[in-house]
């Protein structure tokens, strides 16, 4: 990912995406606390847009909140970095990762005077679990290994060192041939994906854990209206690992995922074993809608 022509947004400027460096004593690097958001641009009929700019925004400063990290900017200049980066390298889709991170002014637990650096970068990015998972649906392992507890890993923030957990699952997952990782929490009762939320359908009904320890993702939110606006009704609620099991569909959620069918889990086939057909319609609205041919939700479109 370093050697590439462009520039990235760092501590208010644009630098050459190679010069974009750290030292290695950067705080951040070795403990992990930072805060970062993955934010979307999707070719439209009207140029590059990035959807749900100021929810991706906001989420980020309550992240760095909830740690008790100051981002020295304004909201509005992060947003608008976000907006110059696709901007500024000619991207029309893209992905997007603002994040902040302490620097090097000082090490250990008890460092004192770290300043708080910002960054943002934008790439392409295509499907994120492949273009066959999003039609036909993935494969999902429950992981052996379980999602934060809510008092230890603060879960309503998008934290760095939060991944290595995620991670941890991804490579259990995928070292035993499935695609992704679904996380239990502490209680035994699922959480998220990895790096996404995840829905299952019964009888025509959508159902999606409570937030607790899984990330207030905005692309949950985004199918709640989704749903809402088509008369499917939405609950969230604990669910147990054999209601996966025995779902007529589940999906998978988030702006690296999109919208993912999920057609197995352990071995299980999850109603047909492929794309439900409320998935494939929710699925389908969430890219009519993020790549402009909704008016309707014209407002969560930010052109750039
Ligand atoms: C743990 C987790 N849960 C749910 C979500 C969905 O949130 P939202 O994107 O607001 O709908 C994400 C986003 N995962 C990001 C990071 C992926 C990565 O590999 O890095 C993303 O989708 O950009 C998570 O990381």
């Amino acid at each position: 990912m370093a050697d590439r022509d462009g520039l990235i947004w760092l501590d208010g400027e644009m630098v050459p995406w190679r010069e974009a460096k750290v030292h290695v004593l950067t705080h951040t690097l070795h403990y992990g606390m930072g805060v970062f958001e993955g934010v979307r641009a999707y070719r439209t009929p009207r140029g590059p847009a990035i959807f749900r700019l100021e929810d991706h925004t906001r989420r980020l400063f309550n992240s760095a909140k909830i740690l008790g990290m100051e981002i020295p900017f304004d909201p509005e200049l992060i947003s608008q970095a976000q907006i110059e980066v696709v901007r500024q390298n000619k991207l029309d889709s893209a992905y997007i990762r603002p994040m902040c991170f302490y620097g090097s002014e000082s090490m250990g637990l008890h460092a004192q005077n770290l300043k708080v650096h910002c960054m943002v970068a934008a790439w392409p990015w295509g499907s994120y679990l492949g273009q066959e998972g999003l039609e036909r649906g993935i494969r999902v392992k429950v992981s052996s290994f379980s999602r934060h507890h809510i008092n230890v890993t603060m879960c309503r923030a998008k934290s760095n060192g939060s991944y290595m957990n995620s991670m941890l699952a991804v490579k259990d997952a995928t070292a035993c041939g499935y695609d992704e990782a679904l996380l239990l929490d502490t209680e035994g009762y699922v959480a998220e994906g990895s790096g996404e939320n995840v829905f299952i359908v019964h009888d025509g009904a959508l159902y999606t854990p409570d937030l607790t320890s899984a990330l207030d993702g905005i692309t949950r939110r985004t199918i709640f209206a989704f749903a809402e606006s088509f008369g499917i009704p939405v609950r969230e609620k604990r669910i147990t690992r054999d209601e996966v099991y025995i779902a007529d569909e589940a999906f998978f959620t988030g702006t690296a995922a999109e919208v993912t069918p999920i057609r197995e889990v352990d071995g299980r086939a999850i109603g047909s074993g492929s794309r439900g057909p409320i998935t494939e319609r929710l699925q389908q609205q969430y890219f009519d809608v993020v790549q402009g041919r909704d008016a309707g939700y014209d407002h969560w479109l930010s052109y750039v």
